[in-house]
């Protein structure tokens, strides 16, 4: 999908919301204990009372990876859940992946090509060789790192190298890139008193924010300089949403919860 599809989308929705799909099995209703595949089961539910009300959905691999073969079978079931019936939607793998080219090659294939997410999130520790290979997938994008939401985001990404922190030595180096009109950005909402600095940098990226309510980002404080003409923001909110019930009604809370966030998306975007 392109960035002008997602736009798109995201102005017929009024909504730029992408709900993460971190499914634990401790946390789900104990009733789908009983289905062959509870964690799809749950997924497909999620998706189908949340699709109206945001545009992109954000699975982390790590949630999935944990339940070995089984986990990787119900991940390639939600994924080819979303493109047969919800075909619109953005899919992002959040993988946190990178590597020497050869083996970046190999990750590139898998989350783009086999499991078929339109998006990847990618660590830019080991440099232009470790990202270019999935930057080399056309209409796909690749979200690299750039200021994380964690507490430990301080350790490295703000400290500054030749005058210049890190984090604007991501976004101003990974834009001489082969191919750099396919990346996005993470940033953290719980970073929002960075956006401002990140726009001057990235004017026309779309950025990946995760943050907006269980880690405490408040999606107003972003939007006031993460948005830009083309909206370009994809704000993510995991376990506010999936979670907001551990009971029966765990897909209409759910849907409460997105309704609540289109809504502001929404004023925000008139
Ligand atoms: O900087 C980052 C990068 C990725 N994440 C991931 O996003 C979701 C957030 O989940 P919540 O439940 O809404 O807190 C999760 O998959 C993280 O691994 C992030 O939080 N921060």
């Amino acid at each position: 999908m392109t960035t002008k599809e997602l736009e798109i989308q995201i102005r017929q929705k009024k909504s730029f919301l992408c709900i993460g799909l971190d499914v634990d099995l401790h946390k789900i209703p104990s009733h789908l204990l009983t289905f062959d595949d509870p964690i799809f089961e749950f997924n497909k539910s999620i998706i189908d009372a949340t699709h109206h009300l945001c545009v992109a959905y954000k699975p982390n691999t790590a949630f999935y990876e944990a339940y070995g073969i089984k986990g990787w079978q119900s991940l390639k079931k939600t994924i080819d859940y979303l493109n047969e019936f919800y075909p619109e939607f953005y899919t992002i793998a959040d993988a946190k992946r990178g590597d020497i080219g050869n083996t970046s090659s190999m990750y590139a294939k898998a989350f783009f090509e086999d499991l078929g997410f339109d998006s990847v999130t990618v660590a830019p520790y080991m440099g232009k060789d470790s990202v270019e290979p999935f930057l080399a997938f056309p209409d796909k994008h690749t979200i690299l790192l750039a200021l994380t939401s964690n507490e430990g985001a301080f350790d490295f990404q703000t400290k500054k190298i030749d005058k210049n922190e890190l984090y604007k030595q991501v976004l101003e180096t990974s834009k001489t890139w082969k191919n750099s009109e396919n990346l996005m950005y993470v940033v953290g909402a719980t970073k929002a008193d960075y956006f401002k600095e990140i726009r001057k940098i990235v004017p026309n990226s779309f950025l990946l924010v995760p943050g907006v309510g269980a880690q405490g980002g408040k999606l107003e404080d972003v939007c006031e300089f993460g948005l830009n003409s083309q909206i370009g923001l994809l704000i993510n909110s995991s376990r506010e949403i999936i979670y907001a019930s551990s009971g029966k009604d765990f897909a209409e809370k759910a849907q409460e919860q997105a309704i609540r966030l289109q809504l502001a998306m929404e004023k925000i975007l008139s």
